[in-house]
């Protein structure tokens, strides 16, 4: 009897073949210690046909691109070694013709994310280009010192980063996205597809795309040069060194008690209602969250800054941009600049730095023509124009390839890709003891927070840390709808939609954005929520209230509207009600948490009619630190 001498055996695997009907191949070996290979098991000796068989008779369907190498005899009379398997390589007009935006390797990224693919909304950077970057970044930070101090700024910008705008900070080091872009707005450093630095032709208009991941610090990757070049501009301006002059003189003139003078306020300054540089986002919330950095730098480098919204009346907005001290740098929405300029249309007419924040919201299709507009507007005078956003959706690269062709695009190494510090977690709702309550199941996993946190006994005796929870849903109307149901199992929940007031969103977001910890007293414990109240009820029976309120947490409840930029660094647990309907909500939502370095978790509740197959790949992506498609 003929016994094996591995464990592999020819006839297990031909079974298995016909029992899956699928197509095999067997690969002939003409060897000279060729030897039949049964399983160990098999005891009888089987019959030796099977030994000889050719591989098209043991189930094997002929292949479509059948080489000669095939069969027995295959491999003879070849000069040479043509081994199957080794792909051809491709030439180079294939490369390029596949390379798009420095290299494009879809095949494998198609195959890591399936479903994903079906929903493809982002551009894709290839990883190629993501290393190159990286190195390049190394290298940088190998050869200068890791501080604000490599750029070449002037000393009362770069004096004002540390002690004005990143407070409290130690160790306080650029991020890559501000390594990149800092150089490259400045004119010191940016660098062409080639890896060549670029020459810069200060006359002609530059255009920007600053692509970085979340919470990763890209306001001041754009608003550290662009104030740096509105206080060089300031130096070299005939204008307001003429301005300055009368002023001198003026003041001269008043102190002369026998001249009589007209009042300072009859001489406006050059700027007063045409400032030099624009910033645009999509709401007033940000308005306020990018104004009030602006201010911290005009603390110590001398400009004015003006922040405008629907927030404010008619009155307070244009003495705001009229006023006649002068404006340098005004941040407002694109409806309501726009609306100013086609009343006044001058107010475009000094613009040199034009900024687009969030720049896939406000070039997609309901912004887009507002936005094209004033950038039309703007143009003349316009030296830079610069995009900035977390994610360069399909859309917004071809519309730049069209647009903006020479755009310079500073991608950071991690771009469309969800830090590995968030952690994703799943709540299968359709499982016990929910059955299908997602409702119950966003209550429960809030309690469940609130719960955890109160084991955990914190810095002060009697006081606990409160959690600062954001709840996404799809649509508007649910937000309502779910705020009062958490509110009714007593969490601390409100609702943040476009409805809402302006005024009273910046309210709510307030105790979400501050970093600093917010605490209550400890008080008893609030248990789980079925100890509070029951998960079930027969049928006619109305609940009863909970026995305990969550004093622990508070949780906002909004749309889409409150992932876009918001600065929510107080913010740990993200909770997706929904599966989010593209990648993109995906990166915004989860964005908002795990934001500097910080650690987060998201929380995704799957229902009965959500794309599991979505999550699951969201989350493995995740896990391995893979860009999203
Ligand atoms: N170099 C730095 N070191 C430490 N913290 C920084 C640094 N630069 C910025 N920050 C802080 O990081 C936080 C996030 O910055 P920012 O809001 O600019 O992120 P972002 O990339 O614009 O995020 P999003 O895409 O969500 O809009 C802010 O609180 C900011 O003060």
């Amino acid at each position: 009897m003929l016994r094996p001498k591995t464990s592999k055996c020819l006839l297990c695997s031909f079974r298995e073949a016909r029992k899956a009907q699928k197509p095999r191949v067997v690969q002939w070996q003409p060897t000279a210690s060729f030897q039949l290979k049964f399983h160990p098991s098999d005891s009888s000796n089987r019959p030796s046909r099977m030994g000889l068989a050719q591989p098209r008779e043991v189930g094997m369907v002929k292949s479509r691109n059948r080489r000669a190498q095939d069969g027995p005899f295959g491999g003879m009379n070849q000069k040479a070694a043509n081994i199957r398997g080794i792909p051809e390589r491709r030439s180079d007009s294939q490369e390029k013709r596949d390379s798009r935006f420095g290299g494009f390797k879809e095949k494998k990224l198609d195959k890591d994310f399936k479903a994903l693919k079906m929903q493809r909304s982002l551009a894709v950077v290839s990883y190629d280009h993501r290393m190159l970057i990286k190195k390049r970044i190394q290298e940088g930070r190998s050869q200068q010192s890791d501080t604000f101090q490599q750029f070449d700024l002037l000393p009362s910008v770069e004096q004002s980063i540390l002690p004005q705008v990143l407070t409290d900070m130690e160790d306080v080091k650029p991020t890559p996205v501000q390594r990149i872009t800092i150089p490259a707005l400045l004119g010191t450093g940016g660098r062409d597809a080639s890896g060549r630095r670029r020459r810069m032709n200060k006359d002609s208009q530059q255009q920007f795309l600053i692509a970085a991941e979340t919470g990763s610090g890209k306001t001041l990757s754009y608003l550290i040069p662009t104030i740096n070049a509105v206080k060089l501009a300031e130096a070299e301006d005939a204008e307001i060194e003429a301005h300055e002059q009368a002023l001198k003189e003026e003041k001269l003139r008043q102190n002369d008690l026998t001249l009589v003078s007209p009042p300072l306020s009859n001489m406006p300054h050059p700027t007063t209602g045409r400032p030099r540089a624009i910033i645009l986002v999509p709401t007033a919330e940000l308005v306020e969250q990018v104004g009030s950095v602006v201010k911290s730098f005009s603390h110590t480098v001398k400009f004015r800054s003006a922040v405008i919204s629907s927030t404010y009346s008619g009155t307070v907005i244009r003495n705001r941009l009229f006023s006649p001290g002068g404006i340098d740098i005004l941040v407002s929405t694109p409806h309501l600049l726009s609306s100013i300029a086609d009343s006044d249309p001058n107010i475009l007419s000094r613009v040199s730095h034009l900024i687009i924040d969030e720049a896939d919201s406000l070039l997609d299709r309901g912004f887009s023509p507002l936005t094209s507009a004033i950038i039309d507007r703007a143009s003349p005078s316009l030296k830079q124009l610069i995009l900035c956003s977390a994610t360069i959706p399909r859309s917004l690269d071809s519309f730049l390839r069209k647009r903006f062709p020479a755009i310079q695009r500073l991608v950071t190494p991690n771009l469309h890709a969800i830090p590995r510090r968030v952690q994703l977690g799943v709540v299968d709702v359709e499982r016990d003891p929910y059955r299908g309550n997602k409702d119950l199941a966003c209550a429960d996993t809030i309690w469940s927070i609130g719960k955890a946190a109160a084991d955990h006994e914190g810095p002060v005796k009697d006081e606990t840390d409160v959690k600062r929870i954001l709840v996404f849903v799809n649509e508007r109307e649910k937000t309502e709808e779910l705020t009062k149901y958490l509110q009714s199992k007593g969490v601390d929940a409100t609702a943040l939609t476009r409805d809402t007031a302006e005024l009273r969103q910046s309210e709510m977001l307030a105790s979400f954005t501050s970093a600093s910890p917010l605490v209550v007293r400890k008080g008893e414990h609030p248990g789980s929520l079925s100890e509070n109240q029951p998960n079930y009820l027969p049928p006619g029976h109305v609940a009863p209230a909970v026995k305990r309120k969550l004093p622990n947490t508070k949780v906002l409840v909004t749309t889409d509207l409150g992932s876009r930029g918001i600065d929510t660094l107080a913010v740990r647990t993200v909770i997706l009600y929904d599966v989010p309907h593209s990648t993109i909500d995906f990166i915004h939502r989860l964005g908002r948490t795990g934001r500097m370095g910080r650690r987060g978790r998201g929380i995704v509740l799957v229902g009965k009619h959500d794309r599991r197959d979505v999550v699951a790949e969201v989350k493995d992506g995740m896990f391995k630190g893979q860009a999203l498609i």
